[in-house]
Parts: C-alpha cells; structure tokens; sequence
C-alpha cells in the first residue's frame, strides 16, 4: 500500500485503481422544522441489495468522486447537485482478505434541487440524522456515518474477511481517524 504523510498523520492514497474499485457516497441534508434529516436510498439491486446507503457507485471513465457522486445521486435518486456544493466528509477503505476492495470518496450536501424519486436501482427515504435504520446498514456505517452527519470529516479503513462478495464477508475490524483537513492536504476533489 502507499501512504501519503503530511507533518503528523498517514493516509492510505487510491493508487491501485485496476484492482481497487474506486466509489463514492453522498448524504443530501435538510432541516424540516428544526429535525436535522438525511436523504438515504434502500439499494434494489447489487452490492448491499436491501441496506440503507447514501446514494452513490462507482466511479466511470475519467470523472472524478465529486463528478460520480453527482451523476450517481441524479441516476439514482434524480436530484441535482451542483459539484461545488458538495463537501468531502469523508475517506473510507474496505478491505477483504487483506486486499484493497474499495476506496470511497464521502460527501455530503444541504444544497439540491428536486425531490427524490424512486428508480431501479434505489428507493429514497428521509430520516432524521439521530434515527438512522444502522440495523438495515453495512457494519461500518455506524462507526463514521455518525460524525459525517455531525458536520465531521473522517479518514477510516473497514476490514472484512471471508472471500467475496463483500456484502456477504464478515466485517473484522478498522481504523478510523477524525477531524481531517481535507483542503490542506488537497484531497477535496
Ligand atoms: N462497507 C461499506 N460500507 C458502506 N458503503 C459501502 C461499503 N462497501 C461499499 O462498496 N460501499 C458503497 C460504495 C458504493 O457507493 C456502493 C457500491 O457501489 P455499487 O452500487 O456497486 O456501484 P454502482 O456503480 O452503483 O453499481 P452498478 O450501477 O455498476 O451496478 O456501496
């Protein structure tokens, strides 16, 4: 694996995009009255089939996270996002069998036009941020989902064991660190 070190900290670099899928998430919010609520989709089809995520996928041909997580949130769910309204909250890193499996661009956005709406691939759903369905989530998600509502920024590595698919692989593991500066160190795309 490379690292890249700034005057403290170590952070894991996307360099194997051949073996490694590179992904994103995105989490739009909204405040209804004072409840501070989270767009999530119950996924219909693929990796994660009936949890709860933000929407999101894969990255495709030369786009960068900020550009997937638009194109990905507009396929999935038919919001707009401008790509400057969007914040990296996040960096995440799912292992299996000690391999780099996926690396994961996380944002979040208060700014959106358009109401969800169901597609094939993901049923949209409001829930307030301090009633998040985690029992109907990846493992991980309950461990950094929390401070990327809260307006944090996180760094974390997710390890799971027991062969492929990841969905089906048991989570074993992780790092996660806070509180990351990701202009500073100029991984905001
Ligand atoms: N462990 C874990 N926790 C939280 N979120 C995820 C994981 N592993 C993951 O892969 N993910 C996220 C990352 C991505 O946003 C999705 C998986 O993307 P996928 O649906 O396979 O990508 P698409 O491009 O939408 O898929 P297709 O359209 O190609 O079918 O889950």
């Amino acid at each position: 694996m490379t690292f890249e070190a700034d005057t403290e900290r170590v952070y894991p670099v996307p360099d194997e995009p051949a073996t490694m899928i590179e992904a994103t998430l995105c989490f739009p919010l909204r405040d209804v009255g004072g409840t501070e609520e989270v767009l999530l989709i119950e996924k219909r089809r693929g990796l994660g089939e009936g949890w709860y995520n933000g929407p999101g996928g894969k990255l495709e041909g030369e786009e960068t996270p900020r550009e997937c997580a638009v194109r990905e949130t507009r396929e999935e769910v038919g919001l707009e996002i401008d790509p400057a309204d969007l914040e990296k909250a996040g960096e995440l890193e799912f292992r299996l069998d000690g391999d780099r499996h996926t690396f994961c661009h996380v944002f979040r956005t208060r700014q959106f036009a358009g109401e969800p709406h169901p597609s094939e691939e993901a049923y949209p759903e409001w829930f307030a941020v301090d009633d998040v369905p985690y029992d109907r989530m990846w493992e991980d998600d309950r461990l950094w989902l929390p401070a990327v509502l809260e307006g944090e920024t996180v760094v974390g590595e997710f390890r799971f064991v027991g062969g492929k698919p990841l969905d089906e692989a048991e989570f074993a593991g992780h790092d996660l660190e806070r509180d990351v500066d990701f202009d500073a160190i100029g991984r905001s795309r």
